[in-house]
């Protein structure tokens, strides 16, 4: 017997309609404002968690003993639930409760296990998964389960959670005494009230879900973009590796040993060292080069988008699966998995992905049939991975898995003899690239890049060479200002330069003891050096810590100069 087909007759116990004149005072003894908050509460929200947030704090009223919200299982919400498992969309998930009624729906039992999970066919949720409400107003209309007798639930009233004739959920609030006779007012009340809850609870959630989705939606295609950008560029890249410094050179000797292996390698090295490039060579050199070589920049990867990245999903097996995705490890099949910054997958997905390492198999989001791949693993990292796991931050088992064979790649500093051809090599490829004169490098040049610490590595030399050759104009090049374009990091300067200022001023000639200015170029000094006093000051002239008295001039004398360079104050 289908709850609807339960749903007393009004000669049972007498159930007024709107029409009832008695509705009239029990409107008038409900205090309706915690509802009207509680509406407020759920209409403000955008987040389905911030709606479950305030759904736990309600289910106030007269004899209400408890109030529960139950979600379709395969609606994700991010941070409260598991990706569901399949079928999982013919199941309730217990989402919020609250009240003072004992015991928790956790020991409530129905025939397969417990009301935190409850199947479709369950007698007391189940008719209103068609889209059905129902209730029972006292013990004698509802087949009470033995903890409704055990702890006093009496009646009930249940409403479906419904957006567009597409069920979310479902709703039920229950009584601790028959809800009849001067009582039935208020079930009815209660039942009204209910229904308006149930209605904007509905559009609260598909609101939330769908704003949800296009999170999820912009996130992948940001990844997507990414994949597809650096897939071109290494496809156009002249990506042979540069150097030959014994440091660099002990490590190619490694990788023709280990490429034509399966072996899992974990490059270490600090950022644009060119931990990619030699994972690159890793792969051309093994006997998968013809297969691809996919790359996952783990730090790239939004926390809840891991899974999917890696192992896909199936269409509909979350909110935002729209459609179904490849995961990377599939992409990567018969080839080689490149793994930035593996430092950064999440405790979590660790065991996850040790799983996979160890058994070749996998399954996708919401499709439990496994997926058996045969990728190669090659990971890097700029963390000490060691120490993280010291810390608790990485899996030793995922750590030991991945180092079978670490190569450590030098930083730039320590292989200084590479500048010279790296940077020949630099040169002529920005040249080839901007279509520009390739400019001449002169031993100054050298000798200025060698005295740099290059704390952002070979990434780092590239960009500065490409931008001394975008400014060259056909002219020379300048170094002068190494160092200057890094975000966060003071300018570390060139040595011909030291006990002066670092200043954009054209390249000095050098002497023995030191460098030799133009007077064109002392002039552009002492304008930079006014421009950098004055901005050090928020263009504040005189007065204390004004500019004048940084510079240890008049404020006249200043003005004068202001005018003669013609210096403004930036527009804010
Ligand atoms: N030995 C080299 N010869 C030629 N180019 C190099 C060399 N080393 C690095 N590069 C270039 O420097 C840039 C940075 O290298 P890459 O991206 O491989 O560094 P990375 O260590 O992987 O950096 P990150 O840790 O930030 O991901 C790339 O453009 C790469 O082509």
């Amino acid at each position: 017997m289908s709850m609807k087909d339960r749903t007393p007759s009004p000669s049972a116990s007498r159930i007024p309609d709107d029409q009832d004149p008695q509705l009239i005072p029990t409107l008038h003894s409900v205090d309706v404002s915690p509802f009207l908050d509680l509406m407020l509460g759920i209409a403000r929200e955008r987040t389905i968690e911030g709606i479950l947030r305030v759904t736990k704090r309600t289910y106030r009223g007269r004899h209400v003993i408890f109030g529960g919200l139950w979600i379709v299982a395969s609606l994700r919400i991010t941070g409260t639930s598991d990706y569901s498992a399949p079928g999982a969309d013919r199941k309730l998930r217990l989402m919020a409760f609250s009240g003072a009624g004992k015991p928790r729906p956790a020991i409530w039992r129905h025939k397969e296990g417990t009301y935190d999970l409850v199947p479709f066919s369950d007698p007391l949720l189940g008719p209103c998964t068609k889209g059905e409400p129902s209730y029972a107003a006292s013990g004698d209309q509802w087949d009470r389960p033995d903890w409704a007798v055990e702890y006093g639930y009496h009646a009930y009233s249940a409403f479906p959670i419904m957006h567009k004739d597409e069920l979310l959920g479902v709703m039920a609030v229950f009584y601790d005494r028959p809800m009849v006779d001067e009582l039935a007012d208020m079930l009815l009340m209660h039942r009204k009230m209910h229904k308006i809850y149930a209605d904007s609870l509905a559009a609260a959630v598909a609101n939330a879900a769908a704003f949800d989705e296009i999170q999820t939606l912009r996130r992948e295609l940001e990844l997507e973009n990414e994949h597809l950008r650096r897939a071109v560029r290494t496809a156009h890249a002249d990506d042979h590796i540069v150097g030959n410094a014994p440091a660099l050179h002990k490590v190619m000797e490694q990788i023709e040993v280990v490429a034509p292996t399966d072996a899992t390698v974990l490059i270490l090295g600090e950022s644009g060292t060119g931990k990619e490039l030699l994972a690159e060579a890793i792969h051309k050199r093994s006997h998968r080069r013809m297969g691809p070589l996919v790359r996952v920049n783990c730090s790239a990867v939004p926390h809840e988008l891991f899974e999917s990245e890696f192992f896909g999903h199936i269409k509909g097996s979350f909110t935002g699966a729209v459609r179904d995705r490849t995961g990377r490890f599939l992409m990567a099949d018969g080839g080689t998995l490149f793994l930035d910054e593996v430092g950064e997958i999440p405790l979590e997905l660790q065991g996850k992905l040790l799983r996979v390492l160890q058994e070749g198999t996998f399954e996708p989001i919401g499709d439990d049939r496994p997926r058996k791949v045969d990728v190669r693993i090659v990971a890097a990292t700029n963390r000490d991975l060691a120490a993280d796991v010291e810390a608790g931050l990485f899996r030793q088992d995922l750590y030991f898995r991945l180092s079978v064979f670490p190569l450590h790649n030098p930083p730039l500093r320590e292989r200084l003899e590479d500048i010279p051809v790296l940077a020949h090599h630099f040169v002529s490829n920005a040249a080839r690239r901007l279509g520009v004169t390739e400019p001449k490098l002169h031993y100054r040049h050298i000798q200025q890049l060698q005295a740099y610490d290059w704390p952002g590595n070979v990434r780092e030399l590239q960009n500065e060479i490409e931008r001394a050759v975008i400014m060259s104009h056909n002219g020379g090049l300048e170094f002068n200002r190494l160092g200057a374009h890094r975000i966060g990091t003071p300018p570390s300067g060139t040595p011909h330069l030291s006990g002066t200022p670092h200043l954009h001023a054209a390249t000095p000639a050098y002497t023995p003891d030191g460098p030799l200015y133009t007077e064109m170029q002392m002039e552009e000094l002492h304008r930079e050096n006014t421009v950098r006093a004055l901005e050090a000051c928020g263009w504040r002239v005189q007065g204390e810590g004004g500019a004048a008295e940084l510079l240890g001039i008049k404020p006249t004398t200043l003005q004068s100069r202001i005018k003669k360079y013609g210096l403004k104050k930036p527009a804010a």
